[in-house]
């Protein structure tokens, strides 16, 4: 019988230093969506039901965790009506609802103090904030990243698209500095759930989805009823991971959306073709170059490029007058050099990192690279300036 006790201790610890590599820091994952498109739906689902997962939401009010607490949800806190203004509930599904009513990184430090109780965080947005700014906050930050960046990461942004009014919530979109709201959040997003598509026809969704594909044609778009989606494929997508890459096909790690115009998109009030793989609406775009393998100073290039139309929103050579508006909302590239290597861009507003993918030895190479760009004033004139760096 004692021989059996050495056997069970020397399993436990080979297995603790293994989840310590694999889970350095938690994921952080923020949720966006127009107002009324699910996002408090998904929230609800996620807080209550049963996944397995034990997952930190901070919301930004309490009002729709009093409506959860109304549901006779085991909040582990009494039965005292003033424990509805604590800032922390454990869900009896292992989850943690916080709020983020004072300030959103305040919130994320006390909810590190409970480090070991969840595995994963997921912020939501109001209806009308932009995930971009929100986005950096968590990613190529230098305050962040020597502070709360050593216990979180940013895994990725999702948005909850309304499948009856998304189309007309992009195309209304009342413009701040140009670029409305909800083009702004589609345009942000790694993971779409265009949701409540219940109601309406299959063709009406069918549309919508090829009009958000070409706004942003790098996220991936799911569609769902209740916001009833497989957990898996909004957390854990490591959107933002450049160095280190666990796929061995990485062109899967830019996942493009090849979508084409129809008969029905206008210039002017319908995203369109433009070019090859180049769609606008109401001045949103997104443009997508193919790279052959890069020489080191074509990278160098590409960079000082990308660092130029970024950090000063100009072509390099041009002054900004001359080339108009040039806005990026985001950027993702994947990129081979003829030695071999593999480069992976990830770009929000004008931070980016444009890194080699450790340990590529056993990974293949993609037979071409792609830049992809999201933005304002992304023209014919922005594509051959981009094709001349391989010139
Ligand atoms: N029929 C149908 N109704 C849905 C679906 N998803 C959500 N709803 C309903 O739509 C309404 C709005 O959903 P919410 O989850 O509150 O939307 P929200 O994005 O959190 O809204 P804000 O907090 O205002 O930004 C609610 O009445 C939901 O029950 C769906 O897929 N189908």
């Amino acid at each position: 019988m004692e021989d059996d006790i050495p056997t069970l201790v020397e399993t436990e610890l080979d297995e603790v230093p293994q989840l310590q590599q694999s889970t350095p820091t938690v994921p952080l994952t923020i949720i966006c969506g127009f107002l009324g498109a699910g996002k408090s739906t998904l929230i609800k689902r996620i807080l209550t039901e049963r996944h397995g997962y034990r997952i930190a939401v901070i919301m930004n009010e309490f009002g729709d965790t009093a409506d959860i607490e109304a549901n006779a949800i085991n909040v582990t806190s009494p039965d005292d009506p003033s424990k509805q203004s604590e800032e922390f509930l454990e869900l009896a599904n292992g989850c943690l609802c916080c709020s983020i009513k004072d300030a959103g990184v305040a919130a994320i430090e006390k909810l590190m103090e409970k480090k070991g109780a969840f595995d994963h965080i997921l912020l939501e947005t109001t209806g009308l904030a932009d995930p971009g700014p929100i986005a950096s906050m968590f990613w190529q930050n230098e305050e962040f990243s020597t502070g709360l960046g050593r216990e979180i990461h940013l895994d990725g942004v999702v948005c909850v698209v309304d499948a009856v009014f998304g189309q007309k919530q992009m195309e209304e979109d009342h413009a701040v500095s140009g670029i409305g709201e909800s083009l702004r959040q589609i345009a942000g997003a790694d993971v779409i759930l265009l949701n409540k598509t219940d109601l309406v026809p299959l063709e009406e969704a069918d549309h919508l989805q090829r009009l958000i594909s070409q706004v942003n044609p790098t996220a991936t778009i799911y569609r769902t009823v209740k916001a009833q989606i497989d957990l898996k494929l909004i957390m854990g997508i490591d959107a933002y991971e450049t160095r280190r890459i666990t796929s061995h096909d990485p062109s899967s790690l830019l996942h493009v959306s090849d979508v084409e115009c129809t008969d029905s998109c206008k210039e002017g009030d319908h995203p369109h073709h433009v070019g090859p793989h180049h769609y606008e609406i109401r001045g949103i775009s997104s443009l997508q170059v193919a790279y052959p393998p890069l020489t080191v100073s074509q990278l160098e290039k590409l960079d000082e490029w990308i660092r130029t139309v970024l950090w000063e929103n100009h072509l390099p050579g041009k002054t900004s007058s001359e080339n108009g508006q040039l806005e990026i909302l985001r950027c993702k590239g994947i990129f081979t050099t003829v030695e071999g290597g593999l480069h992976i861009l990830q770009g929000v507003r004008n931070l980016y990192e444009l890194e080699k993918v450790e340990d590529d030895s056993d990974i293949g190479l993609p037979d071409e690279g792609k830049l992809v760009l999201i933005g304002k004033g992304l023209d014919e004139t922005v594509r051959r300036s981009l094709e001349e760096i391989v010139v």
